[in-house]
């Protein structure tokens, strides 16, 4: 499960991270777009009031040097229209003197009672007396209505002292035609902003555009941080859209431009894609998972399965043991039972055959030991029966073939291959001394103490002759009944006689 878990996360994890590297990626390529179009903005603006700022370098030069006689200032008045006509950007071309009175401008018509002195570009040249270019807040044409931006430089006399003002005047519309043409989607920004923090012109425009302070949005403070390029995302003051700003002053005036973005339109294509590419990685994780799941499952069930077949095999095995320890074996002694001695001779009789060996069979009864049951209870008959057992299957089974049995009743029997009567007859009498040493108490007897009689009988079968086994028993069992009637607790052989006590 967590294999199959860790896959599919892994699958998200990857797509995840390629997603986000390729939102990366966009994001850069859209952040060097911006910069570009910004780089471009600024070139344009400071080409623009550079042509301006050159006319009116000669302006100012040619009032202080040729001063402004009628006929100076109808020439001057000529060069004028001249250089409007070749710079489109130009509204107009003007003079003025000391108090703000007109003296000549581009236009051929002489403007009446028209006094400039009020004008913020006219008060600040009048009191700052550096030499720069000086651009103005925007203002409306008295005589177009149209909105201007006022480029202008300081005339002095030849002591120095104030002599009046030589005035360009550019069309806001040359920058808006220009920011109309670029290419910035639907939601893209263009602005031009004096660097006072007065709005000059943006796209997209709209009233109250120009000439808005821009001091307290964040566009402004962001450049204000960042010097004079930077990019920043911000979201406007004007529409509330987040864009992708970026800023840059011009080269050579006190105005910046900035490009912004879109955000959303940047990663539009980006969230397509990534919509539809994670759509199918999920889909594709949710199969695996499923399959997995499954998969799993059958794994468990077949696990499930084999360990209860195992069990239930286990559970045959151990039965079938029981089950042929109980066919096999005596339950109350634990010596081999009457089943298992009758099989064991038949077949050690035939391999006794084969081989022409002896066979040897011990047949050992308890004596009086009806009398025990009598005396001590059936239940302390059983116990005596099982340490006698005890005994016999210690001493019968030294070698592999050796076999100790109950036969029937207290008639127990050790069956012996390769073995002669006189090996046969000296392992009976260890057995029957063996549990005479025992030392359990029979007051049915003659000592005391529980006893056995046993008969020896050995032979060597004669090959392919059947029914030789139940003379073996017979022999043995002869045997035996000589042990008995000779007196009890003694061994006897069927070829020789019985052993005393
Ligand atoms: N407690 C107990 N007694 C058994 C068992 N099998 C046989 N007996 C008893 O063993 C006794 C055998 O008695 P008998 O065959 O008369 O012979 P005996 O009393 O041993 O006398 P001799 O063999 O002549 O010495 C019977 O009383 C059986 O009930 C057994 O598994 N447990």
């Amino acid at each position: 499960m967590a294999f199959v878990a860790v896959v599919c996360l892994s699958l998200l994890a990857i797509d995840f991270w390629n997603s986000w590297q390729s939102r990366s990626d966009q994001l850069q390529q859209m952040n060097v777009a911006a910069s570009n179009l910004a780089r471009a903005m600024a070139q344009q603006a400071d080409d623009t009031f550079k042509k301006a700022d050159t006319v009116l370098v000669g302006m100012v030069e040619r009032v202080e040097h040729d001063g402004t006689d009628p006929a100076d200032v109808a020439r001057l008045r000529r060069v004028l229209a001249l250089r409007v006509a070749e710079l489109p950007q130009l509204d107009g071309l003007h003079v003025y003197d000391k108090d703000g009175n007109w003296v000549a401008n581009s236009r051929l018509t002489r403007p009446e009672n028209l006094n400039n002195a009020q004008r913020e570009y006219f008060v600040f040249h009048r009191t700052h007396e550096t030499r720069g270019p000086h651009i103005g807040i925007p203002v409306k044409s008295r005589t177009t209505g149209r909105l201007l931006i006022p480029v202008s430089r300081r005339i002095n006399h030849a002591d120095g002292s104030f002599a009046g003002v030589a005035l360009a005047t550019i069309h806001v519309d040359f920058f808006s035609k220009f920011y109309d043409s670029l290419d910035i989607g639907d939601a893209g920004a263009v602005a031009l902003v004096l660097e006072d923090g007065t709005m000059m012109t943006r796209r997209p425009y709209g009233p109250g555009v120009v000439g808005r302070n821009m001091l307290e949005t964040e566009l402004f403070r962001s450049y204000t941080a960042q010097g004079p390029v930077g990019t920043a995302f911000i979201k406007s003051a004007q529409d509330g859209v987040t864009r992708l700003n970026s800023f840059r002053r011009l080269d050579n005036y006190p105005l910046f431009v900035s490009a912004a973005l879109s955000k959303d339109e940047i990663l539009a294509t980006w969230w397509r894609e990534t919509l539809w590419h994670s759509g199918g990685v999920l889909l594709l994780a949710l199969i695996v998972g499923f399959i997995g799941w499954r998969l799993v499952r059958q794994f468990q069930l077949q696990t499930r399965t084999e360990a209860e077949l195992r069990q239930a095999r286990d559970a045959l095995e151990t039965l079938n043991k029981t089950l042929n320890t109980l066919a096999m074996e005596d339950g109350l002694t634990g010596l081999a039972n009457r089943r298992q001695f009758d099989v064991a001779l038949d077949s050690e009789y035939s391999r006794a055959a084969r081989t022409a060996s002896t066979l040897a069979l011990i047949m050992i009864d308890v004596d009086c030991f009806k009398q025990y049951n009598d005396i001590y209870g059936h239940a302390a008959g059983d116990e005596c029966l099982q340490t006698i057992g005890r005994t016999i299957a210690r001493l019968a089974s030294r070698r592999p073939g050796d076999l100790a049995a109950r036969y029937g009743g207290e008639e127990l029997a050790v069956l012996l291959p390769n073995t002669d009567v006189a090996s046969a007859v000296m392992l009976a009498e260890r057995i029957r001394s063996a549990v005479r040493d025992l030392k359990i108490e029979h007051a049915g007897t003659a000592d005391g103490f529980v006893t056995l009689s046993a008969g020896v009988d050995a032979l060597t079968p004669a090959a392919g002759k059947a029914g030789q086994p139940k003379e073996l028993i017979r022999a043995a069992d002869k045997a035996l009944y000589a042990a008995k009637s000779g007196g009890r607790n003694r061994v006897c052989a069927s070829t020789v006689q019985p052993v005393p006590a």
